[in-house]
């Protein structure tokens, strides 16, 4: 309701405005809930915006007063109307006598789709397809914006600065939307899951064609998810692209040439991948010739929900790289499908993303085979007098501060790099690979698709937690088993290395190895925290604990047993 509210009390003509909610629930206390937003909305919330120029539209937000609300025209009267509507926004409204001045507002559409078991409904995308097609029958506004159900709008200006940008006459013709960037309100000062998506290289995209579609909070003009333009089209063939609505071509008011005449489903948003954004942006948007723009005014335009527990965050990473993988495993493959459509940068940008989640696999290496032969004996890496062994520092050490650079020099500290550091290994040996097995499977016909959302709601003890920069674990064991395998694997292994450097005196030629060891034990601190230290409800269960115990025990032996029989 936060959302829709914040939506409707927009700086924008009330009368080109027009707000849609898809309810994918199908719920009626939404609607029940909408219509009571609605009337709040109109009687007093945004006489209250208008007639005071609050810049916080969100009533929730407001009323936390997290910003202290220095308002234009602070005064006593002001101070009145403000507890008026508190009260009003605290109790039901519908007691209390409503006034209608006649307020101009916006129009508000509920919507909710039919589904059924039969049918793949599409998720999100389905959802937003849905209202591209109800909208285009209602008002067919020109531009669009998106939004997640837990965002809200921060900056009531945000659709003018957008429409700067669609109204510049020298990029519109080929400007196919303006994203502003993903920001949190809820995410704490350690952030210990580094849920606000420190992003670089939308700013660097931004020199490019533009930055990938993000999902939410951006203004997206219609024709761009409809067409390439162009005149006299033969209705028949449309009907054959868009479906057979003659409403719905009508809406058009000019007529379009089908994007792209290979598959009928280009139309709107992409259904092949559950990160829907990335993949239409890329195959709808940026192929077709359309450019983008970066827009981070310094008040967030928009706020929404970061995760904030080590469970969501893992399920969303693992959607993400599944969705990635997808898209990196189908016919629409950046290095395949893009090359000729965008430059070589641009394409390389898609491509990162894509072949990100593959991490799985050297992060994995890294975590098991040097340790498995420092146990062994085994030197894997040049000894510390060899000059390779520089080759090898130099490779590690930049990696890092490339890292560390980038991290401070977007306002982050070295806390917060070793956060991102901590949850890239945490996500590369669970999220990245389930979700990989996820999009190799559902290649293979042996998996269907899914969109798990991510919780809406967590409990007291969780955000205390949370804000004392705590690791809760409360997750599946198939989650968070791998972790505590390998830092088992790692503290054993560095114990064993010291060992033996310290009994055979030499310890120049494991050096790397004892070094790589201590490294992840150092990252994974947490996980034998919650192991042995932690005593609440967030620490790892012992019947964890035990079964990593056995497990790394059972790799251990097995793998020192291979080395020895494969050696001799
Ligand atoms: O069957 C579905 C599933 C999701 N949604 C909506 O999709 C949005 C995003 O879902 P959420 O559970 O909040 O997932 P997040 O992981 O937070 O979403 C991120 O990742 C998605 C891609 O996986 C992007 O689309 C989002 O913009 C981005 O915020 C929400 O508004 C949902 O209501 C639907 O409408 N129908
Ligand atoms: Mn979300």
């Amino acid at each position: 309701m936060n959302t829709v509210i914040s939506a409707i009390a927009l700086d924008y003509p009330p009368d080109k405005l027009h707000v849609y909610l898809s309810d994918d629930g199908g719920c009626s206390v939404t609607l029940e809930a909408m219509k009571e937003a609605w009337r709040f909305a109109k009687g007093y919330w945004v006489p209250f915006c208008r007639a005071y120029g609050i810049k916080t539209r969100c009533p929730e937000a407001y009323f936390l007063g997290e910003e202290g609300n220095t308002e234009s025209s602070s005064g006593s009267e002001l101070m009145a109307d403000r507890e008026r509507v508190k009260v009003i926004n605290d109790v039901s409204f519908d007691e209390a006598s409503q006034e209608d001045d006649g307020e101009e507002m916006p129009v508000l559409v509920y919507v909710s789709r039919e589904k059924r078991p039969s049918l793949p409904h599409h998720f999100k995308a389905g959802a937003l397809n849905v209202l591209l097609r109800v909208s285009a029958m209602i008002s067919n506004s020109p531009y669009i914006l998106v939004l997640d159900c837990d965002m809200y709008c921060n900056d009531p200006t945000s659709a003018r600065q957008a429409m700067c940008f669609h109204l510049d006459p020298k990029i519109s013709p080929s400007l196919g939307f303006v994203q502003f960037p993903q920001k949190f309100h809820n995410i704490s000062k350690t952030d210990v899951y580094d849920s606000q998506l420190r992003n670089v290289l939308w700013q660097g995209m931004d020199g490019l064609q533009g930055p990938c579609v993000s999902g939410t909070g951006f203004y997206i003009k219609r024709e761009a998810l409809y067409a390439n333009p162009i005149k006299d089209v033969d209705v028949m063939e449309l009907k054959q692209y868009f479906g057979p609505s003659n409403e719905f071509i009508k809406s058009f008011g000019r007529h379009y040439t089908p994007k792209d005449h290979q598959h009928s489903s280009s139309v709107g948003f992409l259904y092949l991948s559950v990160v829907e954004d990335y993949f239409t942006g890329l195959v709808n948007l940026h192929c077709k010739g359309w450019k983008s723009v970066y827009c981070d005014p310094a008040r967030p335009a928009f706020l929404g929900a970061g995760t904030t527990n080590l469970n969501d965050v893992l399920v969303q990473s693992t959607r993400w790289s599944s969705g990635l993988v997808e898209v990196a495993l189908s016919r629409f493959c950046p290095l395949i499908y893009v090359p000729k459509k965008m430059s070589a940068l641009q394409t390389m940008c898609y491509g990162e993303q894509a072949f990100f989640p593959f991490y799985f696999l050297p992060l994995w290496c890294f975590a098991t085979i040097p340790q498995l032969c420092l146990l062994n004996g085994i030197a894997v890496y040049p000894e510390a007098s060899n000059w390779f062994f520089m080759v090898f520092s130099f490779v590690f050490l930049s990696s890092l501060s490339k890292h560390i650079q980038e991290v401070l020099s977007t306002g982050g500290s070295m806390s917060s790099w070793i956060n991102e550091q901590r949850m890239w290994m945490i996500k590369s040996v669970t999220c990245h690979l389930y979700g990989c097995l996820d999009a190799i499977m559902k290649r293979l016909g042996m998996r269907e698709a899914s969109f798990m959302t991510t919780n809406k709601v967590i409990d007291d003890e969780q955000t205390r937690l949370y804000q004392t920069g705590k690791i809760d674990f409360q997750t599946s064991i198939m989650l968070l088993a791998p972790l505590v395998i390998l830092t088992i694997v790692n503290v054993v292994s560095f114990v064993g290395g010291i060992t033996r450097a310290m009994v055979a005196g030499k310890f120049s030629d494991m050096f790397i190895q004892v070094f790589l060891s201590l490294f992840i034990v150092t990252m994974g601190y947490p996980v034998i925290e919650g192991m042995i230290l932690r005593k609440d409800k967030g620490r790892i269960p012992p019947s964890v604990t035990i079964l990593s115990v056995l497990v790394s025990t059972i790799f251990l032996s097995l793998g020192s047993l291979v080395l020895i029989v494969f050696l001799k």
